[in-house]
């Protein structure tokens, strides 16, 4: 049988675009997972790794970003999450990235993929309570997976 429940957890709270936090029903017993995939180019070279190493140079990647969101169905919307609210929340972190040289912003200095995906988790974390997981892939064939702290 579908619960139809008052979600009264900050598990369960939503920031909408507006930055307001929404309580809402949920289907207690529906918990599902959805997901969005961006991309976004950027430059960087790795300052740590040996003398002669070909990332220690300028390069550029396109980076393929998968963001998961974990939750219970909406009683009246049917949906988690309006992918387009999840594509407004991601965007300003998105525009800070794309066409960026990632080792001038705070924070990534030595962007490597593992602290790149850490960096991302936590500019999105506070703003979506429910991102369950996040990979992050620099090329076709490598990446990495993170599900946070
Ligand atoms: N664990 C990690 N290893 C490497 C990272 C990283 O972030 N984490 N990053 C790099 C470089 O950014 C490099 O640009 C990517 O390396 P690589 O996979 O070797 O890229 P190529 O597409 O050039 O691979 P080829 O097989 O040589 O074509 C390195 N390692
Ligand atoms: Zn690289």
């Amino acid at each position: 049988m579908i619960k139809v429940t008052i979600a009264n957890d900050p598990g369960h709270m939503i920031i909408n675009k507006f930055g307001l936090t929404l309580q809402r029903y949920y289907l207690s017993n529906l918990f599902m997972i959805i997901y969005q995939h961006f991309t976004f180019d950027a430059a960087h070279f790795l300052p740590h790794v040996p003398e002669g190493h070909k990332c220690r140079n300028l390069h550029g990647h396109t980076y393929h970003l998968t963001l998961y969101i974990a939750g219970e169905i909406l009683e009246r919307e049917g949906w988690i999450l309006d992918f387009s609210d999840l594509k407004a929340i991601a965007a300003p972190v998105i525009g800070m990235l794309d066409h960026a040289l990632l080792n001038s912003i705070e924070g990534l200095e030595n962007p490597t993929a593992e602290l790149l995906a850490i960096w991302i988790w936590r500019q999105i974390k506070p703003l979506l309570p429910g991102l369950r997981k996040i990979e992050l892939k620099e090329t076709p064939a490598s990446g990495v997976i993170y599900e946070g702290e």
